[in-house]
């Protein structure tokens, strides 16, 4: 648990009545440049970060890799769907809705926010992007769904008599994920019409809980390995001590978390840097409320200053400085600030945090244990400069883009990351 840390009780003080804590602009200047046991398993982060993050660290830009981590997660843990590509029509949906819908719940966001009888007024803004954001979410819902129910029907022709079996496909590729158990228990158990939707609905959610977010995470992380060499050497060293037997390399797992502090302190500090969502999810009081001298009406807005605590200067010093020695005693044992306050708080705190926390572990030390990252040198050599920008897309923060080398740390590495090369699985397998 955290010790001292803020509490609930500081995400309460923050009130449409008070003007939010003195925000770093950065986060926010439009003039910057550039469920279900799915939910808890980490075996899809695994895959996921093995077959679909080293072997394009090899070929591809950074940010399809950000995208394609981030956004295949929760796909194929919701409808076993791999997209094929960035402009796969589930990925533009999600894009949009996501962005039109941050856009209508932000704070000040819409007016019907403010002045709630706007939302039963036809053709406002709101209730456009409210039927726009409908048709868009039916779209991500019934793309990977009609595919998904493809597979399951081949899997009935051909296994009939296996039906209550984990073998969805007929050609066996897919992992077990939400929506197929479901429909897998309906042709079984059968379901109703609202058993179906809510299903459905939780996939839908998760797909577009846990895709920015994690883009985003995955965004920081890059930037600041990008430009802290010295932290990169560390964490290095001590994935060497554990990952090499005998001079032989192999990738790091879940298993080996306890003993690598150094990259459990870099996960805690991207996080602490970057809370990809740094004012939270807006809430509203359910009762009136006082809170240090502030009343605050039932109906309130609140949203939670993330960002502000995790850059609270009496906590943590020079908050804007990537220190991930500030997670670690003087031994070099982890310390017991082990709250990450980017998922939030209390009864609503992020359901994913499992899921989130393992693909992002696993990101951090299977990108260090196999890649060196550098910042891009001009024709003449010398290292292009790296902002420290970072954006606004609706209620997400995204580390505005830049360019890096990702070169393999060695032959042993790059040949093992080889084998995960979607065209290498067969052989290797
Ligand atoms: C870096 C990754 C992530 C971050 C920083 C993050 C952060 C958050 C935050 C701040 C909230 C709002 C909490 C509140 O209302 O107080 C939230 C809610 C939620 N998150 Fe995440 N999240 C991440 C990844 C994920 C993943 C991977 C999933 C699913 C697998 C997920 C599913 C959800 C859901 C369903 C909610 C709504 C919970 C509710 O309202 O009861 N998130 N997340």
């Amino acid at each position: 648990m955290q010790s001292g840390g803020p509490t609930v009780a500081s995400v309460n003080s923050i009130s449409t009545r008070r003007p939010l804590p003195n925000i770093n602009q950065r986060w926010f200047s439009k003039s910057t440049t550039s469920s279900s046991d799915c939910l808890k398993s980490p075996k899809s982060s695994i895959s996921t970060v093995k077959r679909n993050l080293l072997p394009k660290l090899l070929i591809r830009p950074t940010n399809e890799i950000t995208h394609r981590l981030s956004i295949t997660i929760p796909l194929s843990t919701m409808y076993g769907y791999t997209p094929t590509s960035l402009t796969d029509p589930v990925i533009l949906a999600a894009d949009e809705s996501i962005e039109l819908g941050t856009q209508v719940i932000s704070p000040g966001g819409s007016l019907a926010n403010v002045f709630p009888i706007l939302k039963y007024v036809p053709w406002t803004w709101t209730q456009r992007m409210a039927k726009e954001i409908r048709r868009l979410t039916e779209e991500m819902k019934s793309i990977p769904l009609e595919a998904l129910k493809k597979d399951m029907v081949s899997v009935q022709v051909h296994y009939e008599s296996m039906i209550s079996d984990y073998e969805f496909k007929a050609n066996g590729t897919a992992s077990p994920c939400l929506v197929g158990e479901f429909l897998e228990k309906k042709q079984v158990y059968g379901a109703t019409e609202e058993e179906e939707e809510t299903i459905l609905n939780v996939a839908n959610t998760v797909y577009g809980a846990a895709s920015d977010t994690t883009i985003s995470a995955t965004e920081s992380l890059f930037y600041l390995l990008t430009t802290h060499p010295d932290v990169q050497a560390k964490a290095q060293a001590e994935l060497d001590n554990v990952l090499l037997e005998g001079g032989m390399p192999r990738l790091p797992t879940l298993e080996d978390r306890p003993s690598l502090p150094y990259i459990e302190a870099i996960y805690r500090e991207v996080m602490r840097w970057g809370p990809p969502l740094p004012l939270g999810l807006p809430h509203a009081t359910t009762e009136d409320d006082w809170y240090k001298g502030y009343f605050i009406p039932k109906g309130t807005i609140i949203s939670p200053n993330i960002w502000a605590m995790t850059h609270d200067e009496n906590r943590y010093p020079e908050p804007m400085a990537f220190k991930p020695e500030r997670f670690l005693n003087d031994d070099g044992t982890l310390n017991q600030d082990d709250r990450i306050l980017a998922y939030g708080f209390g009864r609503r705190v992020c359901v994913g945090k499992h899921v989130a926390s393992s693909t992002l572990w696993l990101a951090i030390a299977c990108v260090l244990a196999c890649f060196n990252l550098e910042p891009k040198r001009d024709a003449d050599g010398n290292v292009i400069d790296i902002d420290d920008k970072v954006h606004e897309e609706g209620l997400l923060a995204h580390k505005t883009p830049f360019k890096c080398n990702i070169e393999p740390r060695s032959v042993e590495w790059m040949s093992l990351v080889e084998t995960l090369s979607p065209k290498n699985q067969d052989k290797y397998n």
